[in-house]
């Protein structure tokens, strides 16, 4: 039976199903290439491109695949643009998810690891954060997935399916084989960002706010790897599978670093100058949020192996440095 993974051909999908393969798991990857690229996809994993709010495109997967579990990254994700854009996150987070839930209830399917994010919390109370702190998001796109959070556990409760539900802190780095990184275009995201200004490809970063209430006044992050998010994934289906009951856990390493602090250590790593700009705050960012994920280092058994942010940059610099132009398609 086959893990099906929704939104696999994007940067920590991808990464996803490179661990699923290398622990022998059966994929296969459901993706409308809107930000995903079919080549992050290894060959030998069918890749079926579709989009989760048309059911037709989904309900395909289900009839000609034996579906175990589902892991769904499919989403938008751009803080910013969900706060102009509040539709469009609604109706590819919240819609696309009923579309596919719909399917899995039709078809039998219990299991779904779904991606969540710190950005259901919003200005956090305490840090670092726990689960069962208080969620105020403080943009479209953290609502959208608190939103889809909260259904899960009503459907858990009509249909019998389990969820566990990850909230990631920040996404960074590339997988150690150096074929599979992170390309946004257009990009948003600040480490890959800095490392195309120490790449020759922008002038400068723009600080987003240098008054907020953190040690240097510019907002604080907690940064985790892409493959150690992956094995988290891999851990948490396989605990549904065996059984395990419907779950929220933080993901992340539990340390903040500054966006001067993540400028500086990438100059250090790439050797560059990289200048920096301040600009005004972005809407919809909270000053400071830091992890406590001591719930799934207990519960799933999750054991990061990148615990430092130099380390996070350089695997990235790696990547960017071997593909300045991201995937060749
Ligand atoms: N990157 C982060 O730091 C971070 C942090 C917390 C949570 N998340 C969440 O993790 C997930 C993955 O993030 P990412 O950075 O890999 O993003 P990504 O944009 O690289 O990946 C998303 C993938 O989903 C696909 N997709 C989007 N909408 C779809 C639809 N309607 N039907 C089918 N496919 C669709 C895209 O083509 C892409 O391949 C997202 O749900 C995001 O909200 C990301
Ligand atoms: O050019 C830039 C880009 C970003 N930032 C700042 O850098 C920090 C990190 O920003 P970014 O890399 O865009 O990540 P976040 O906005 O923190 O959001 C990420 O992390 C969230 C969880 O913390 C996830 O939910 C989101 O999907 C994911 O994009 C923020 O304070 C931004 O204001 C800048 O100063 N300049």
């Amino acid at each position: 039976m086959a893990i099906l993974v929704c939104g696999g051909a994007g940067y920590i999908g991808s990464h996803t199903v490179a661990a699923l393969v290398s622990a022998r798991e059966e994929v296969v990857v459901f993706d409308n290439l809107s930000t995903g690229h079919r080549s992050s996809v290894p060959t030998g994993v069918k890749l079926y491109k579709g989009d989760l709010r048309n059911l037709d495109d989904i309900e395909k997967v289900f009839l000609e695949n034996d579906i175990l579990s589902v892991i769904d990254f499919a989403a938008d994700s751009r803080v910013g643009e969900s706060v102009t854009d509040p539709l469009k996150y609604y109706d590819n987070n919240v819609f696309g998810t009923i579309q596919l839930l719909k399917t899995m209830v039709k078809y039998g399917v219990k299991h779904i690891v779904f991606s969540s994010t710190a950005a259901t919390y919003g200005e956090p109370k305490n840090i670092p954060i726990e689960e069962n702190d208080r969620t105020i998001p403080t943009n479209p796109y953290g609502e959208t997935k608190l939103t889809v959070e909260k259904m899960l556990n009503w459907v858990d409760k009509a249909h019998g399916v389990t969820y566990t539900a990850l909230r990631y802190f920040n996404a960074a780095g590339a997988h150690i084989s150096g074929k599979i990184g992170e390309d946004h275009k257009p990009e948003s995201h600040l480490i890959p960002l800095v490392l195309e200004v120490a790449g020759g490809k922008r002038d400068k970063i723009m600080v987003f706010g240098d008054d907020y209430n953190t040690k240097d006044g510019t907002c604080v992050r907690d940064y985790i790897h892409v493959s150690d998010l992956s094995d988290a994934h891999v851990l948490a289906v396989k605990r549904l599978e065996s059984g395990g009951d419907s779950r929220v856990f933080n993901l992340g390493n539990g340390t903040g670093f500054s966006v001067k602090e993540i400028i500086e250590i990438a100059r250090k790593v790439t050797g560059h100058p990289i200048p920096a700009e301040i600009k005004g705050r972005r809407a919809g960012d909270p000053g400071v949020l830091i992890a406590s994920a001591s719930a799934a280092t207990k519960e799933l058994g999750w054991d990061p192996k990148f615990n430092s942010v130099e380390a996070i940059i350089e695997s990235a610099w790696k990547w960017h440095k071997n593909n300045p132009n991201g995937y060749e398609e």
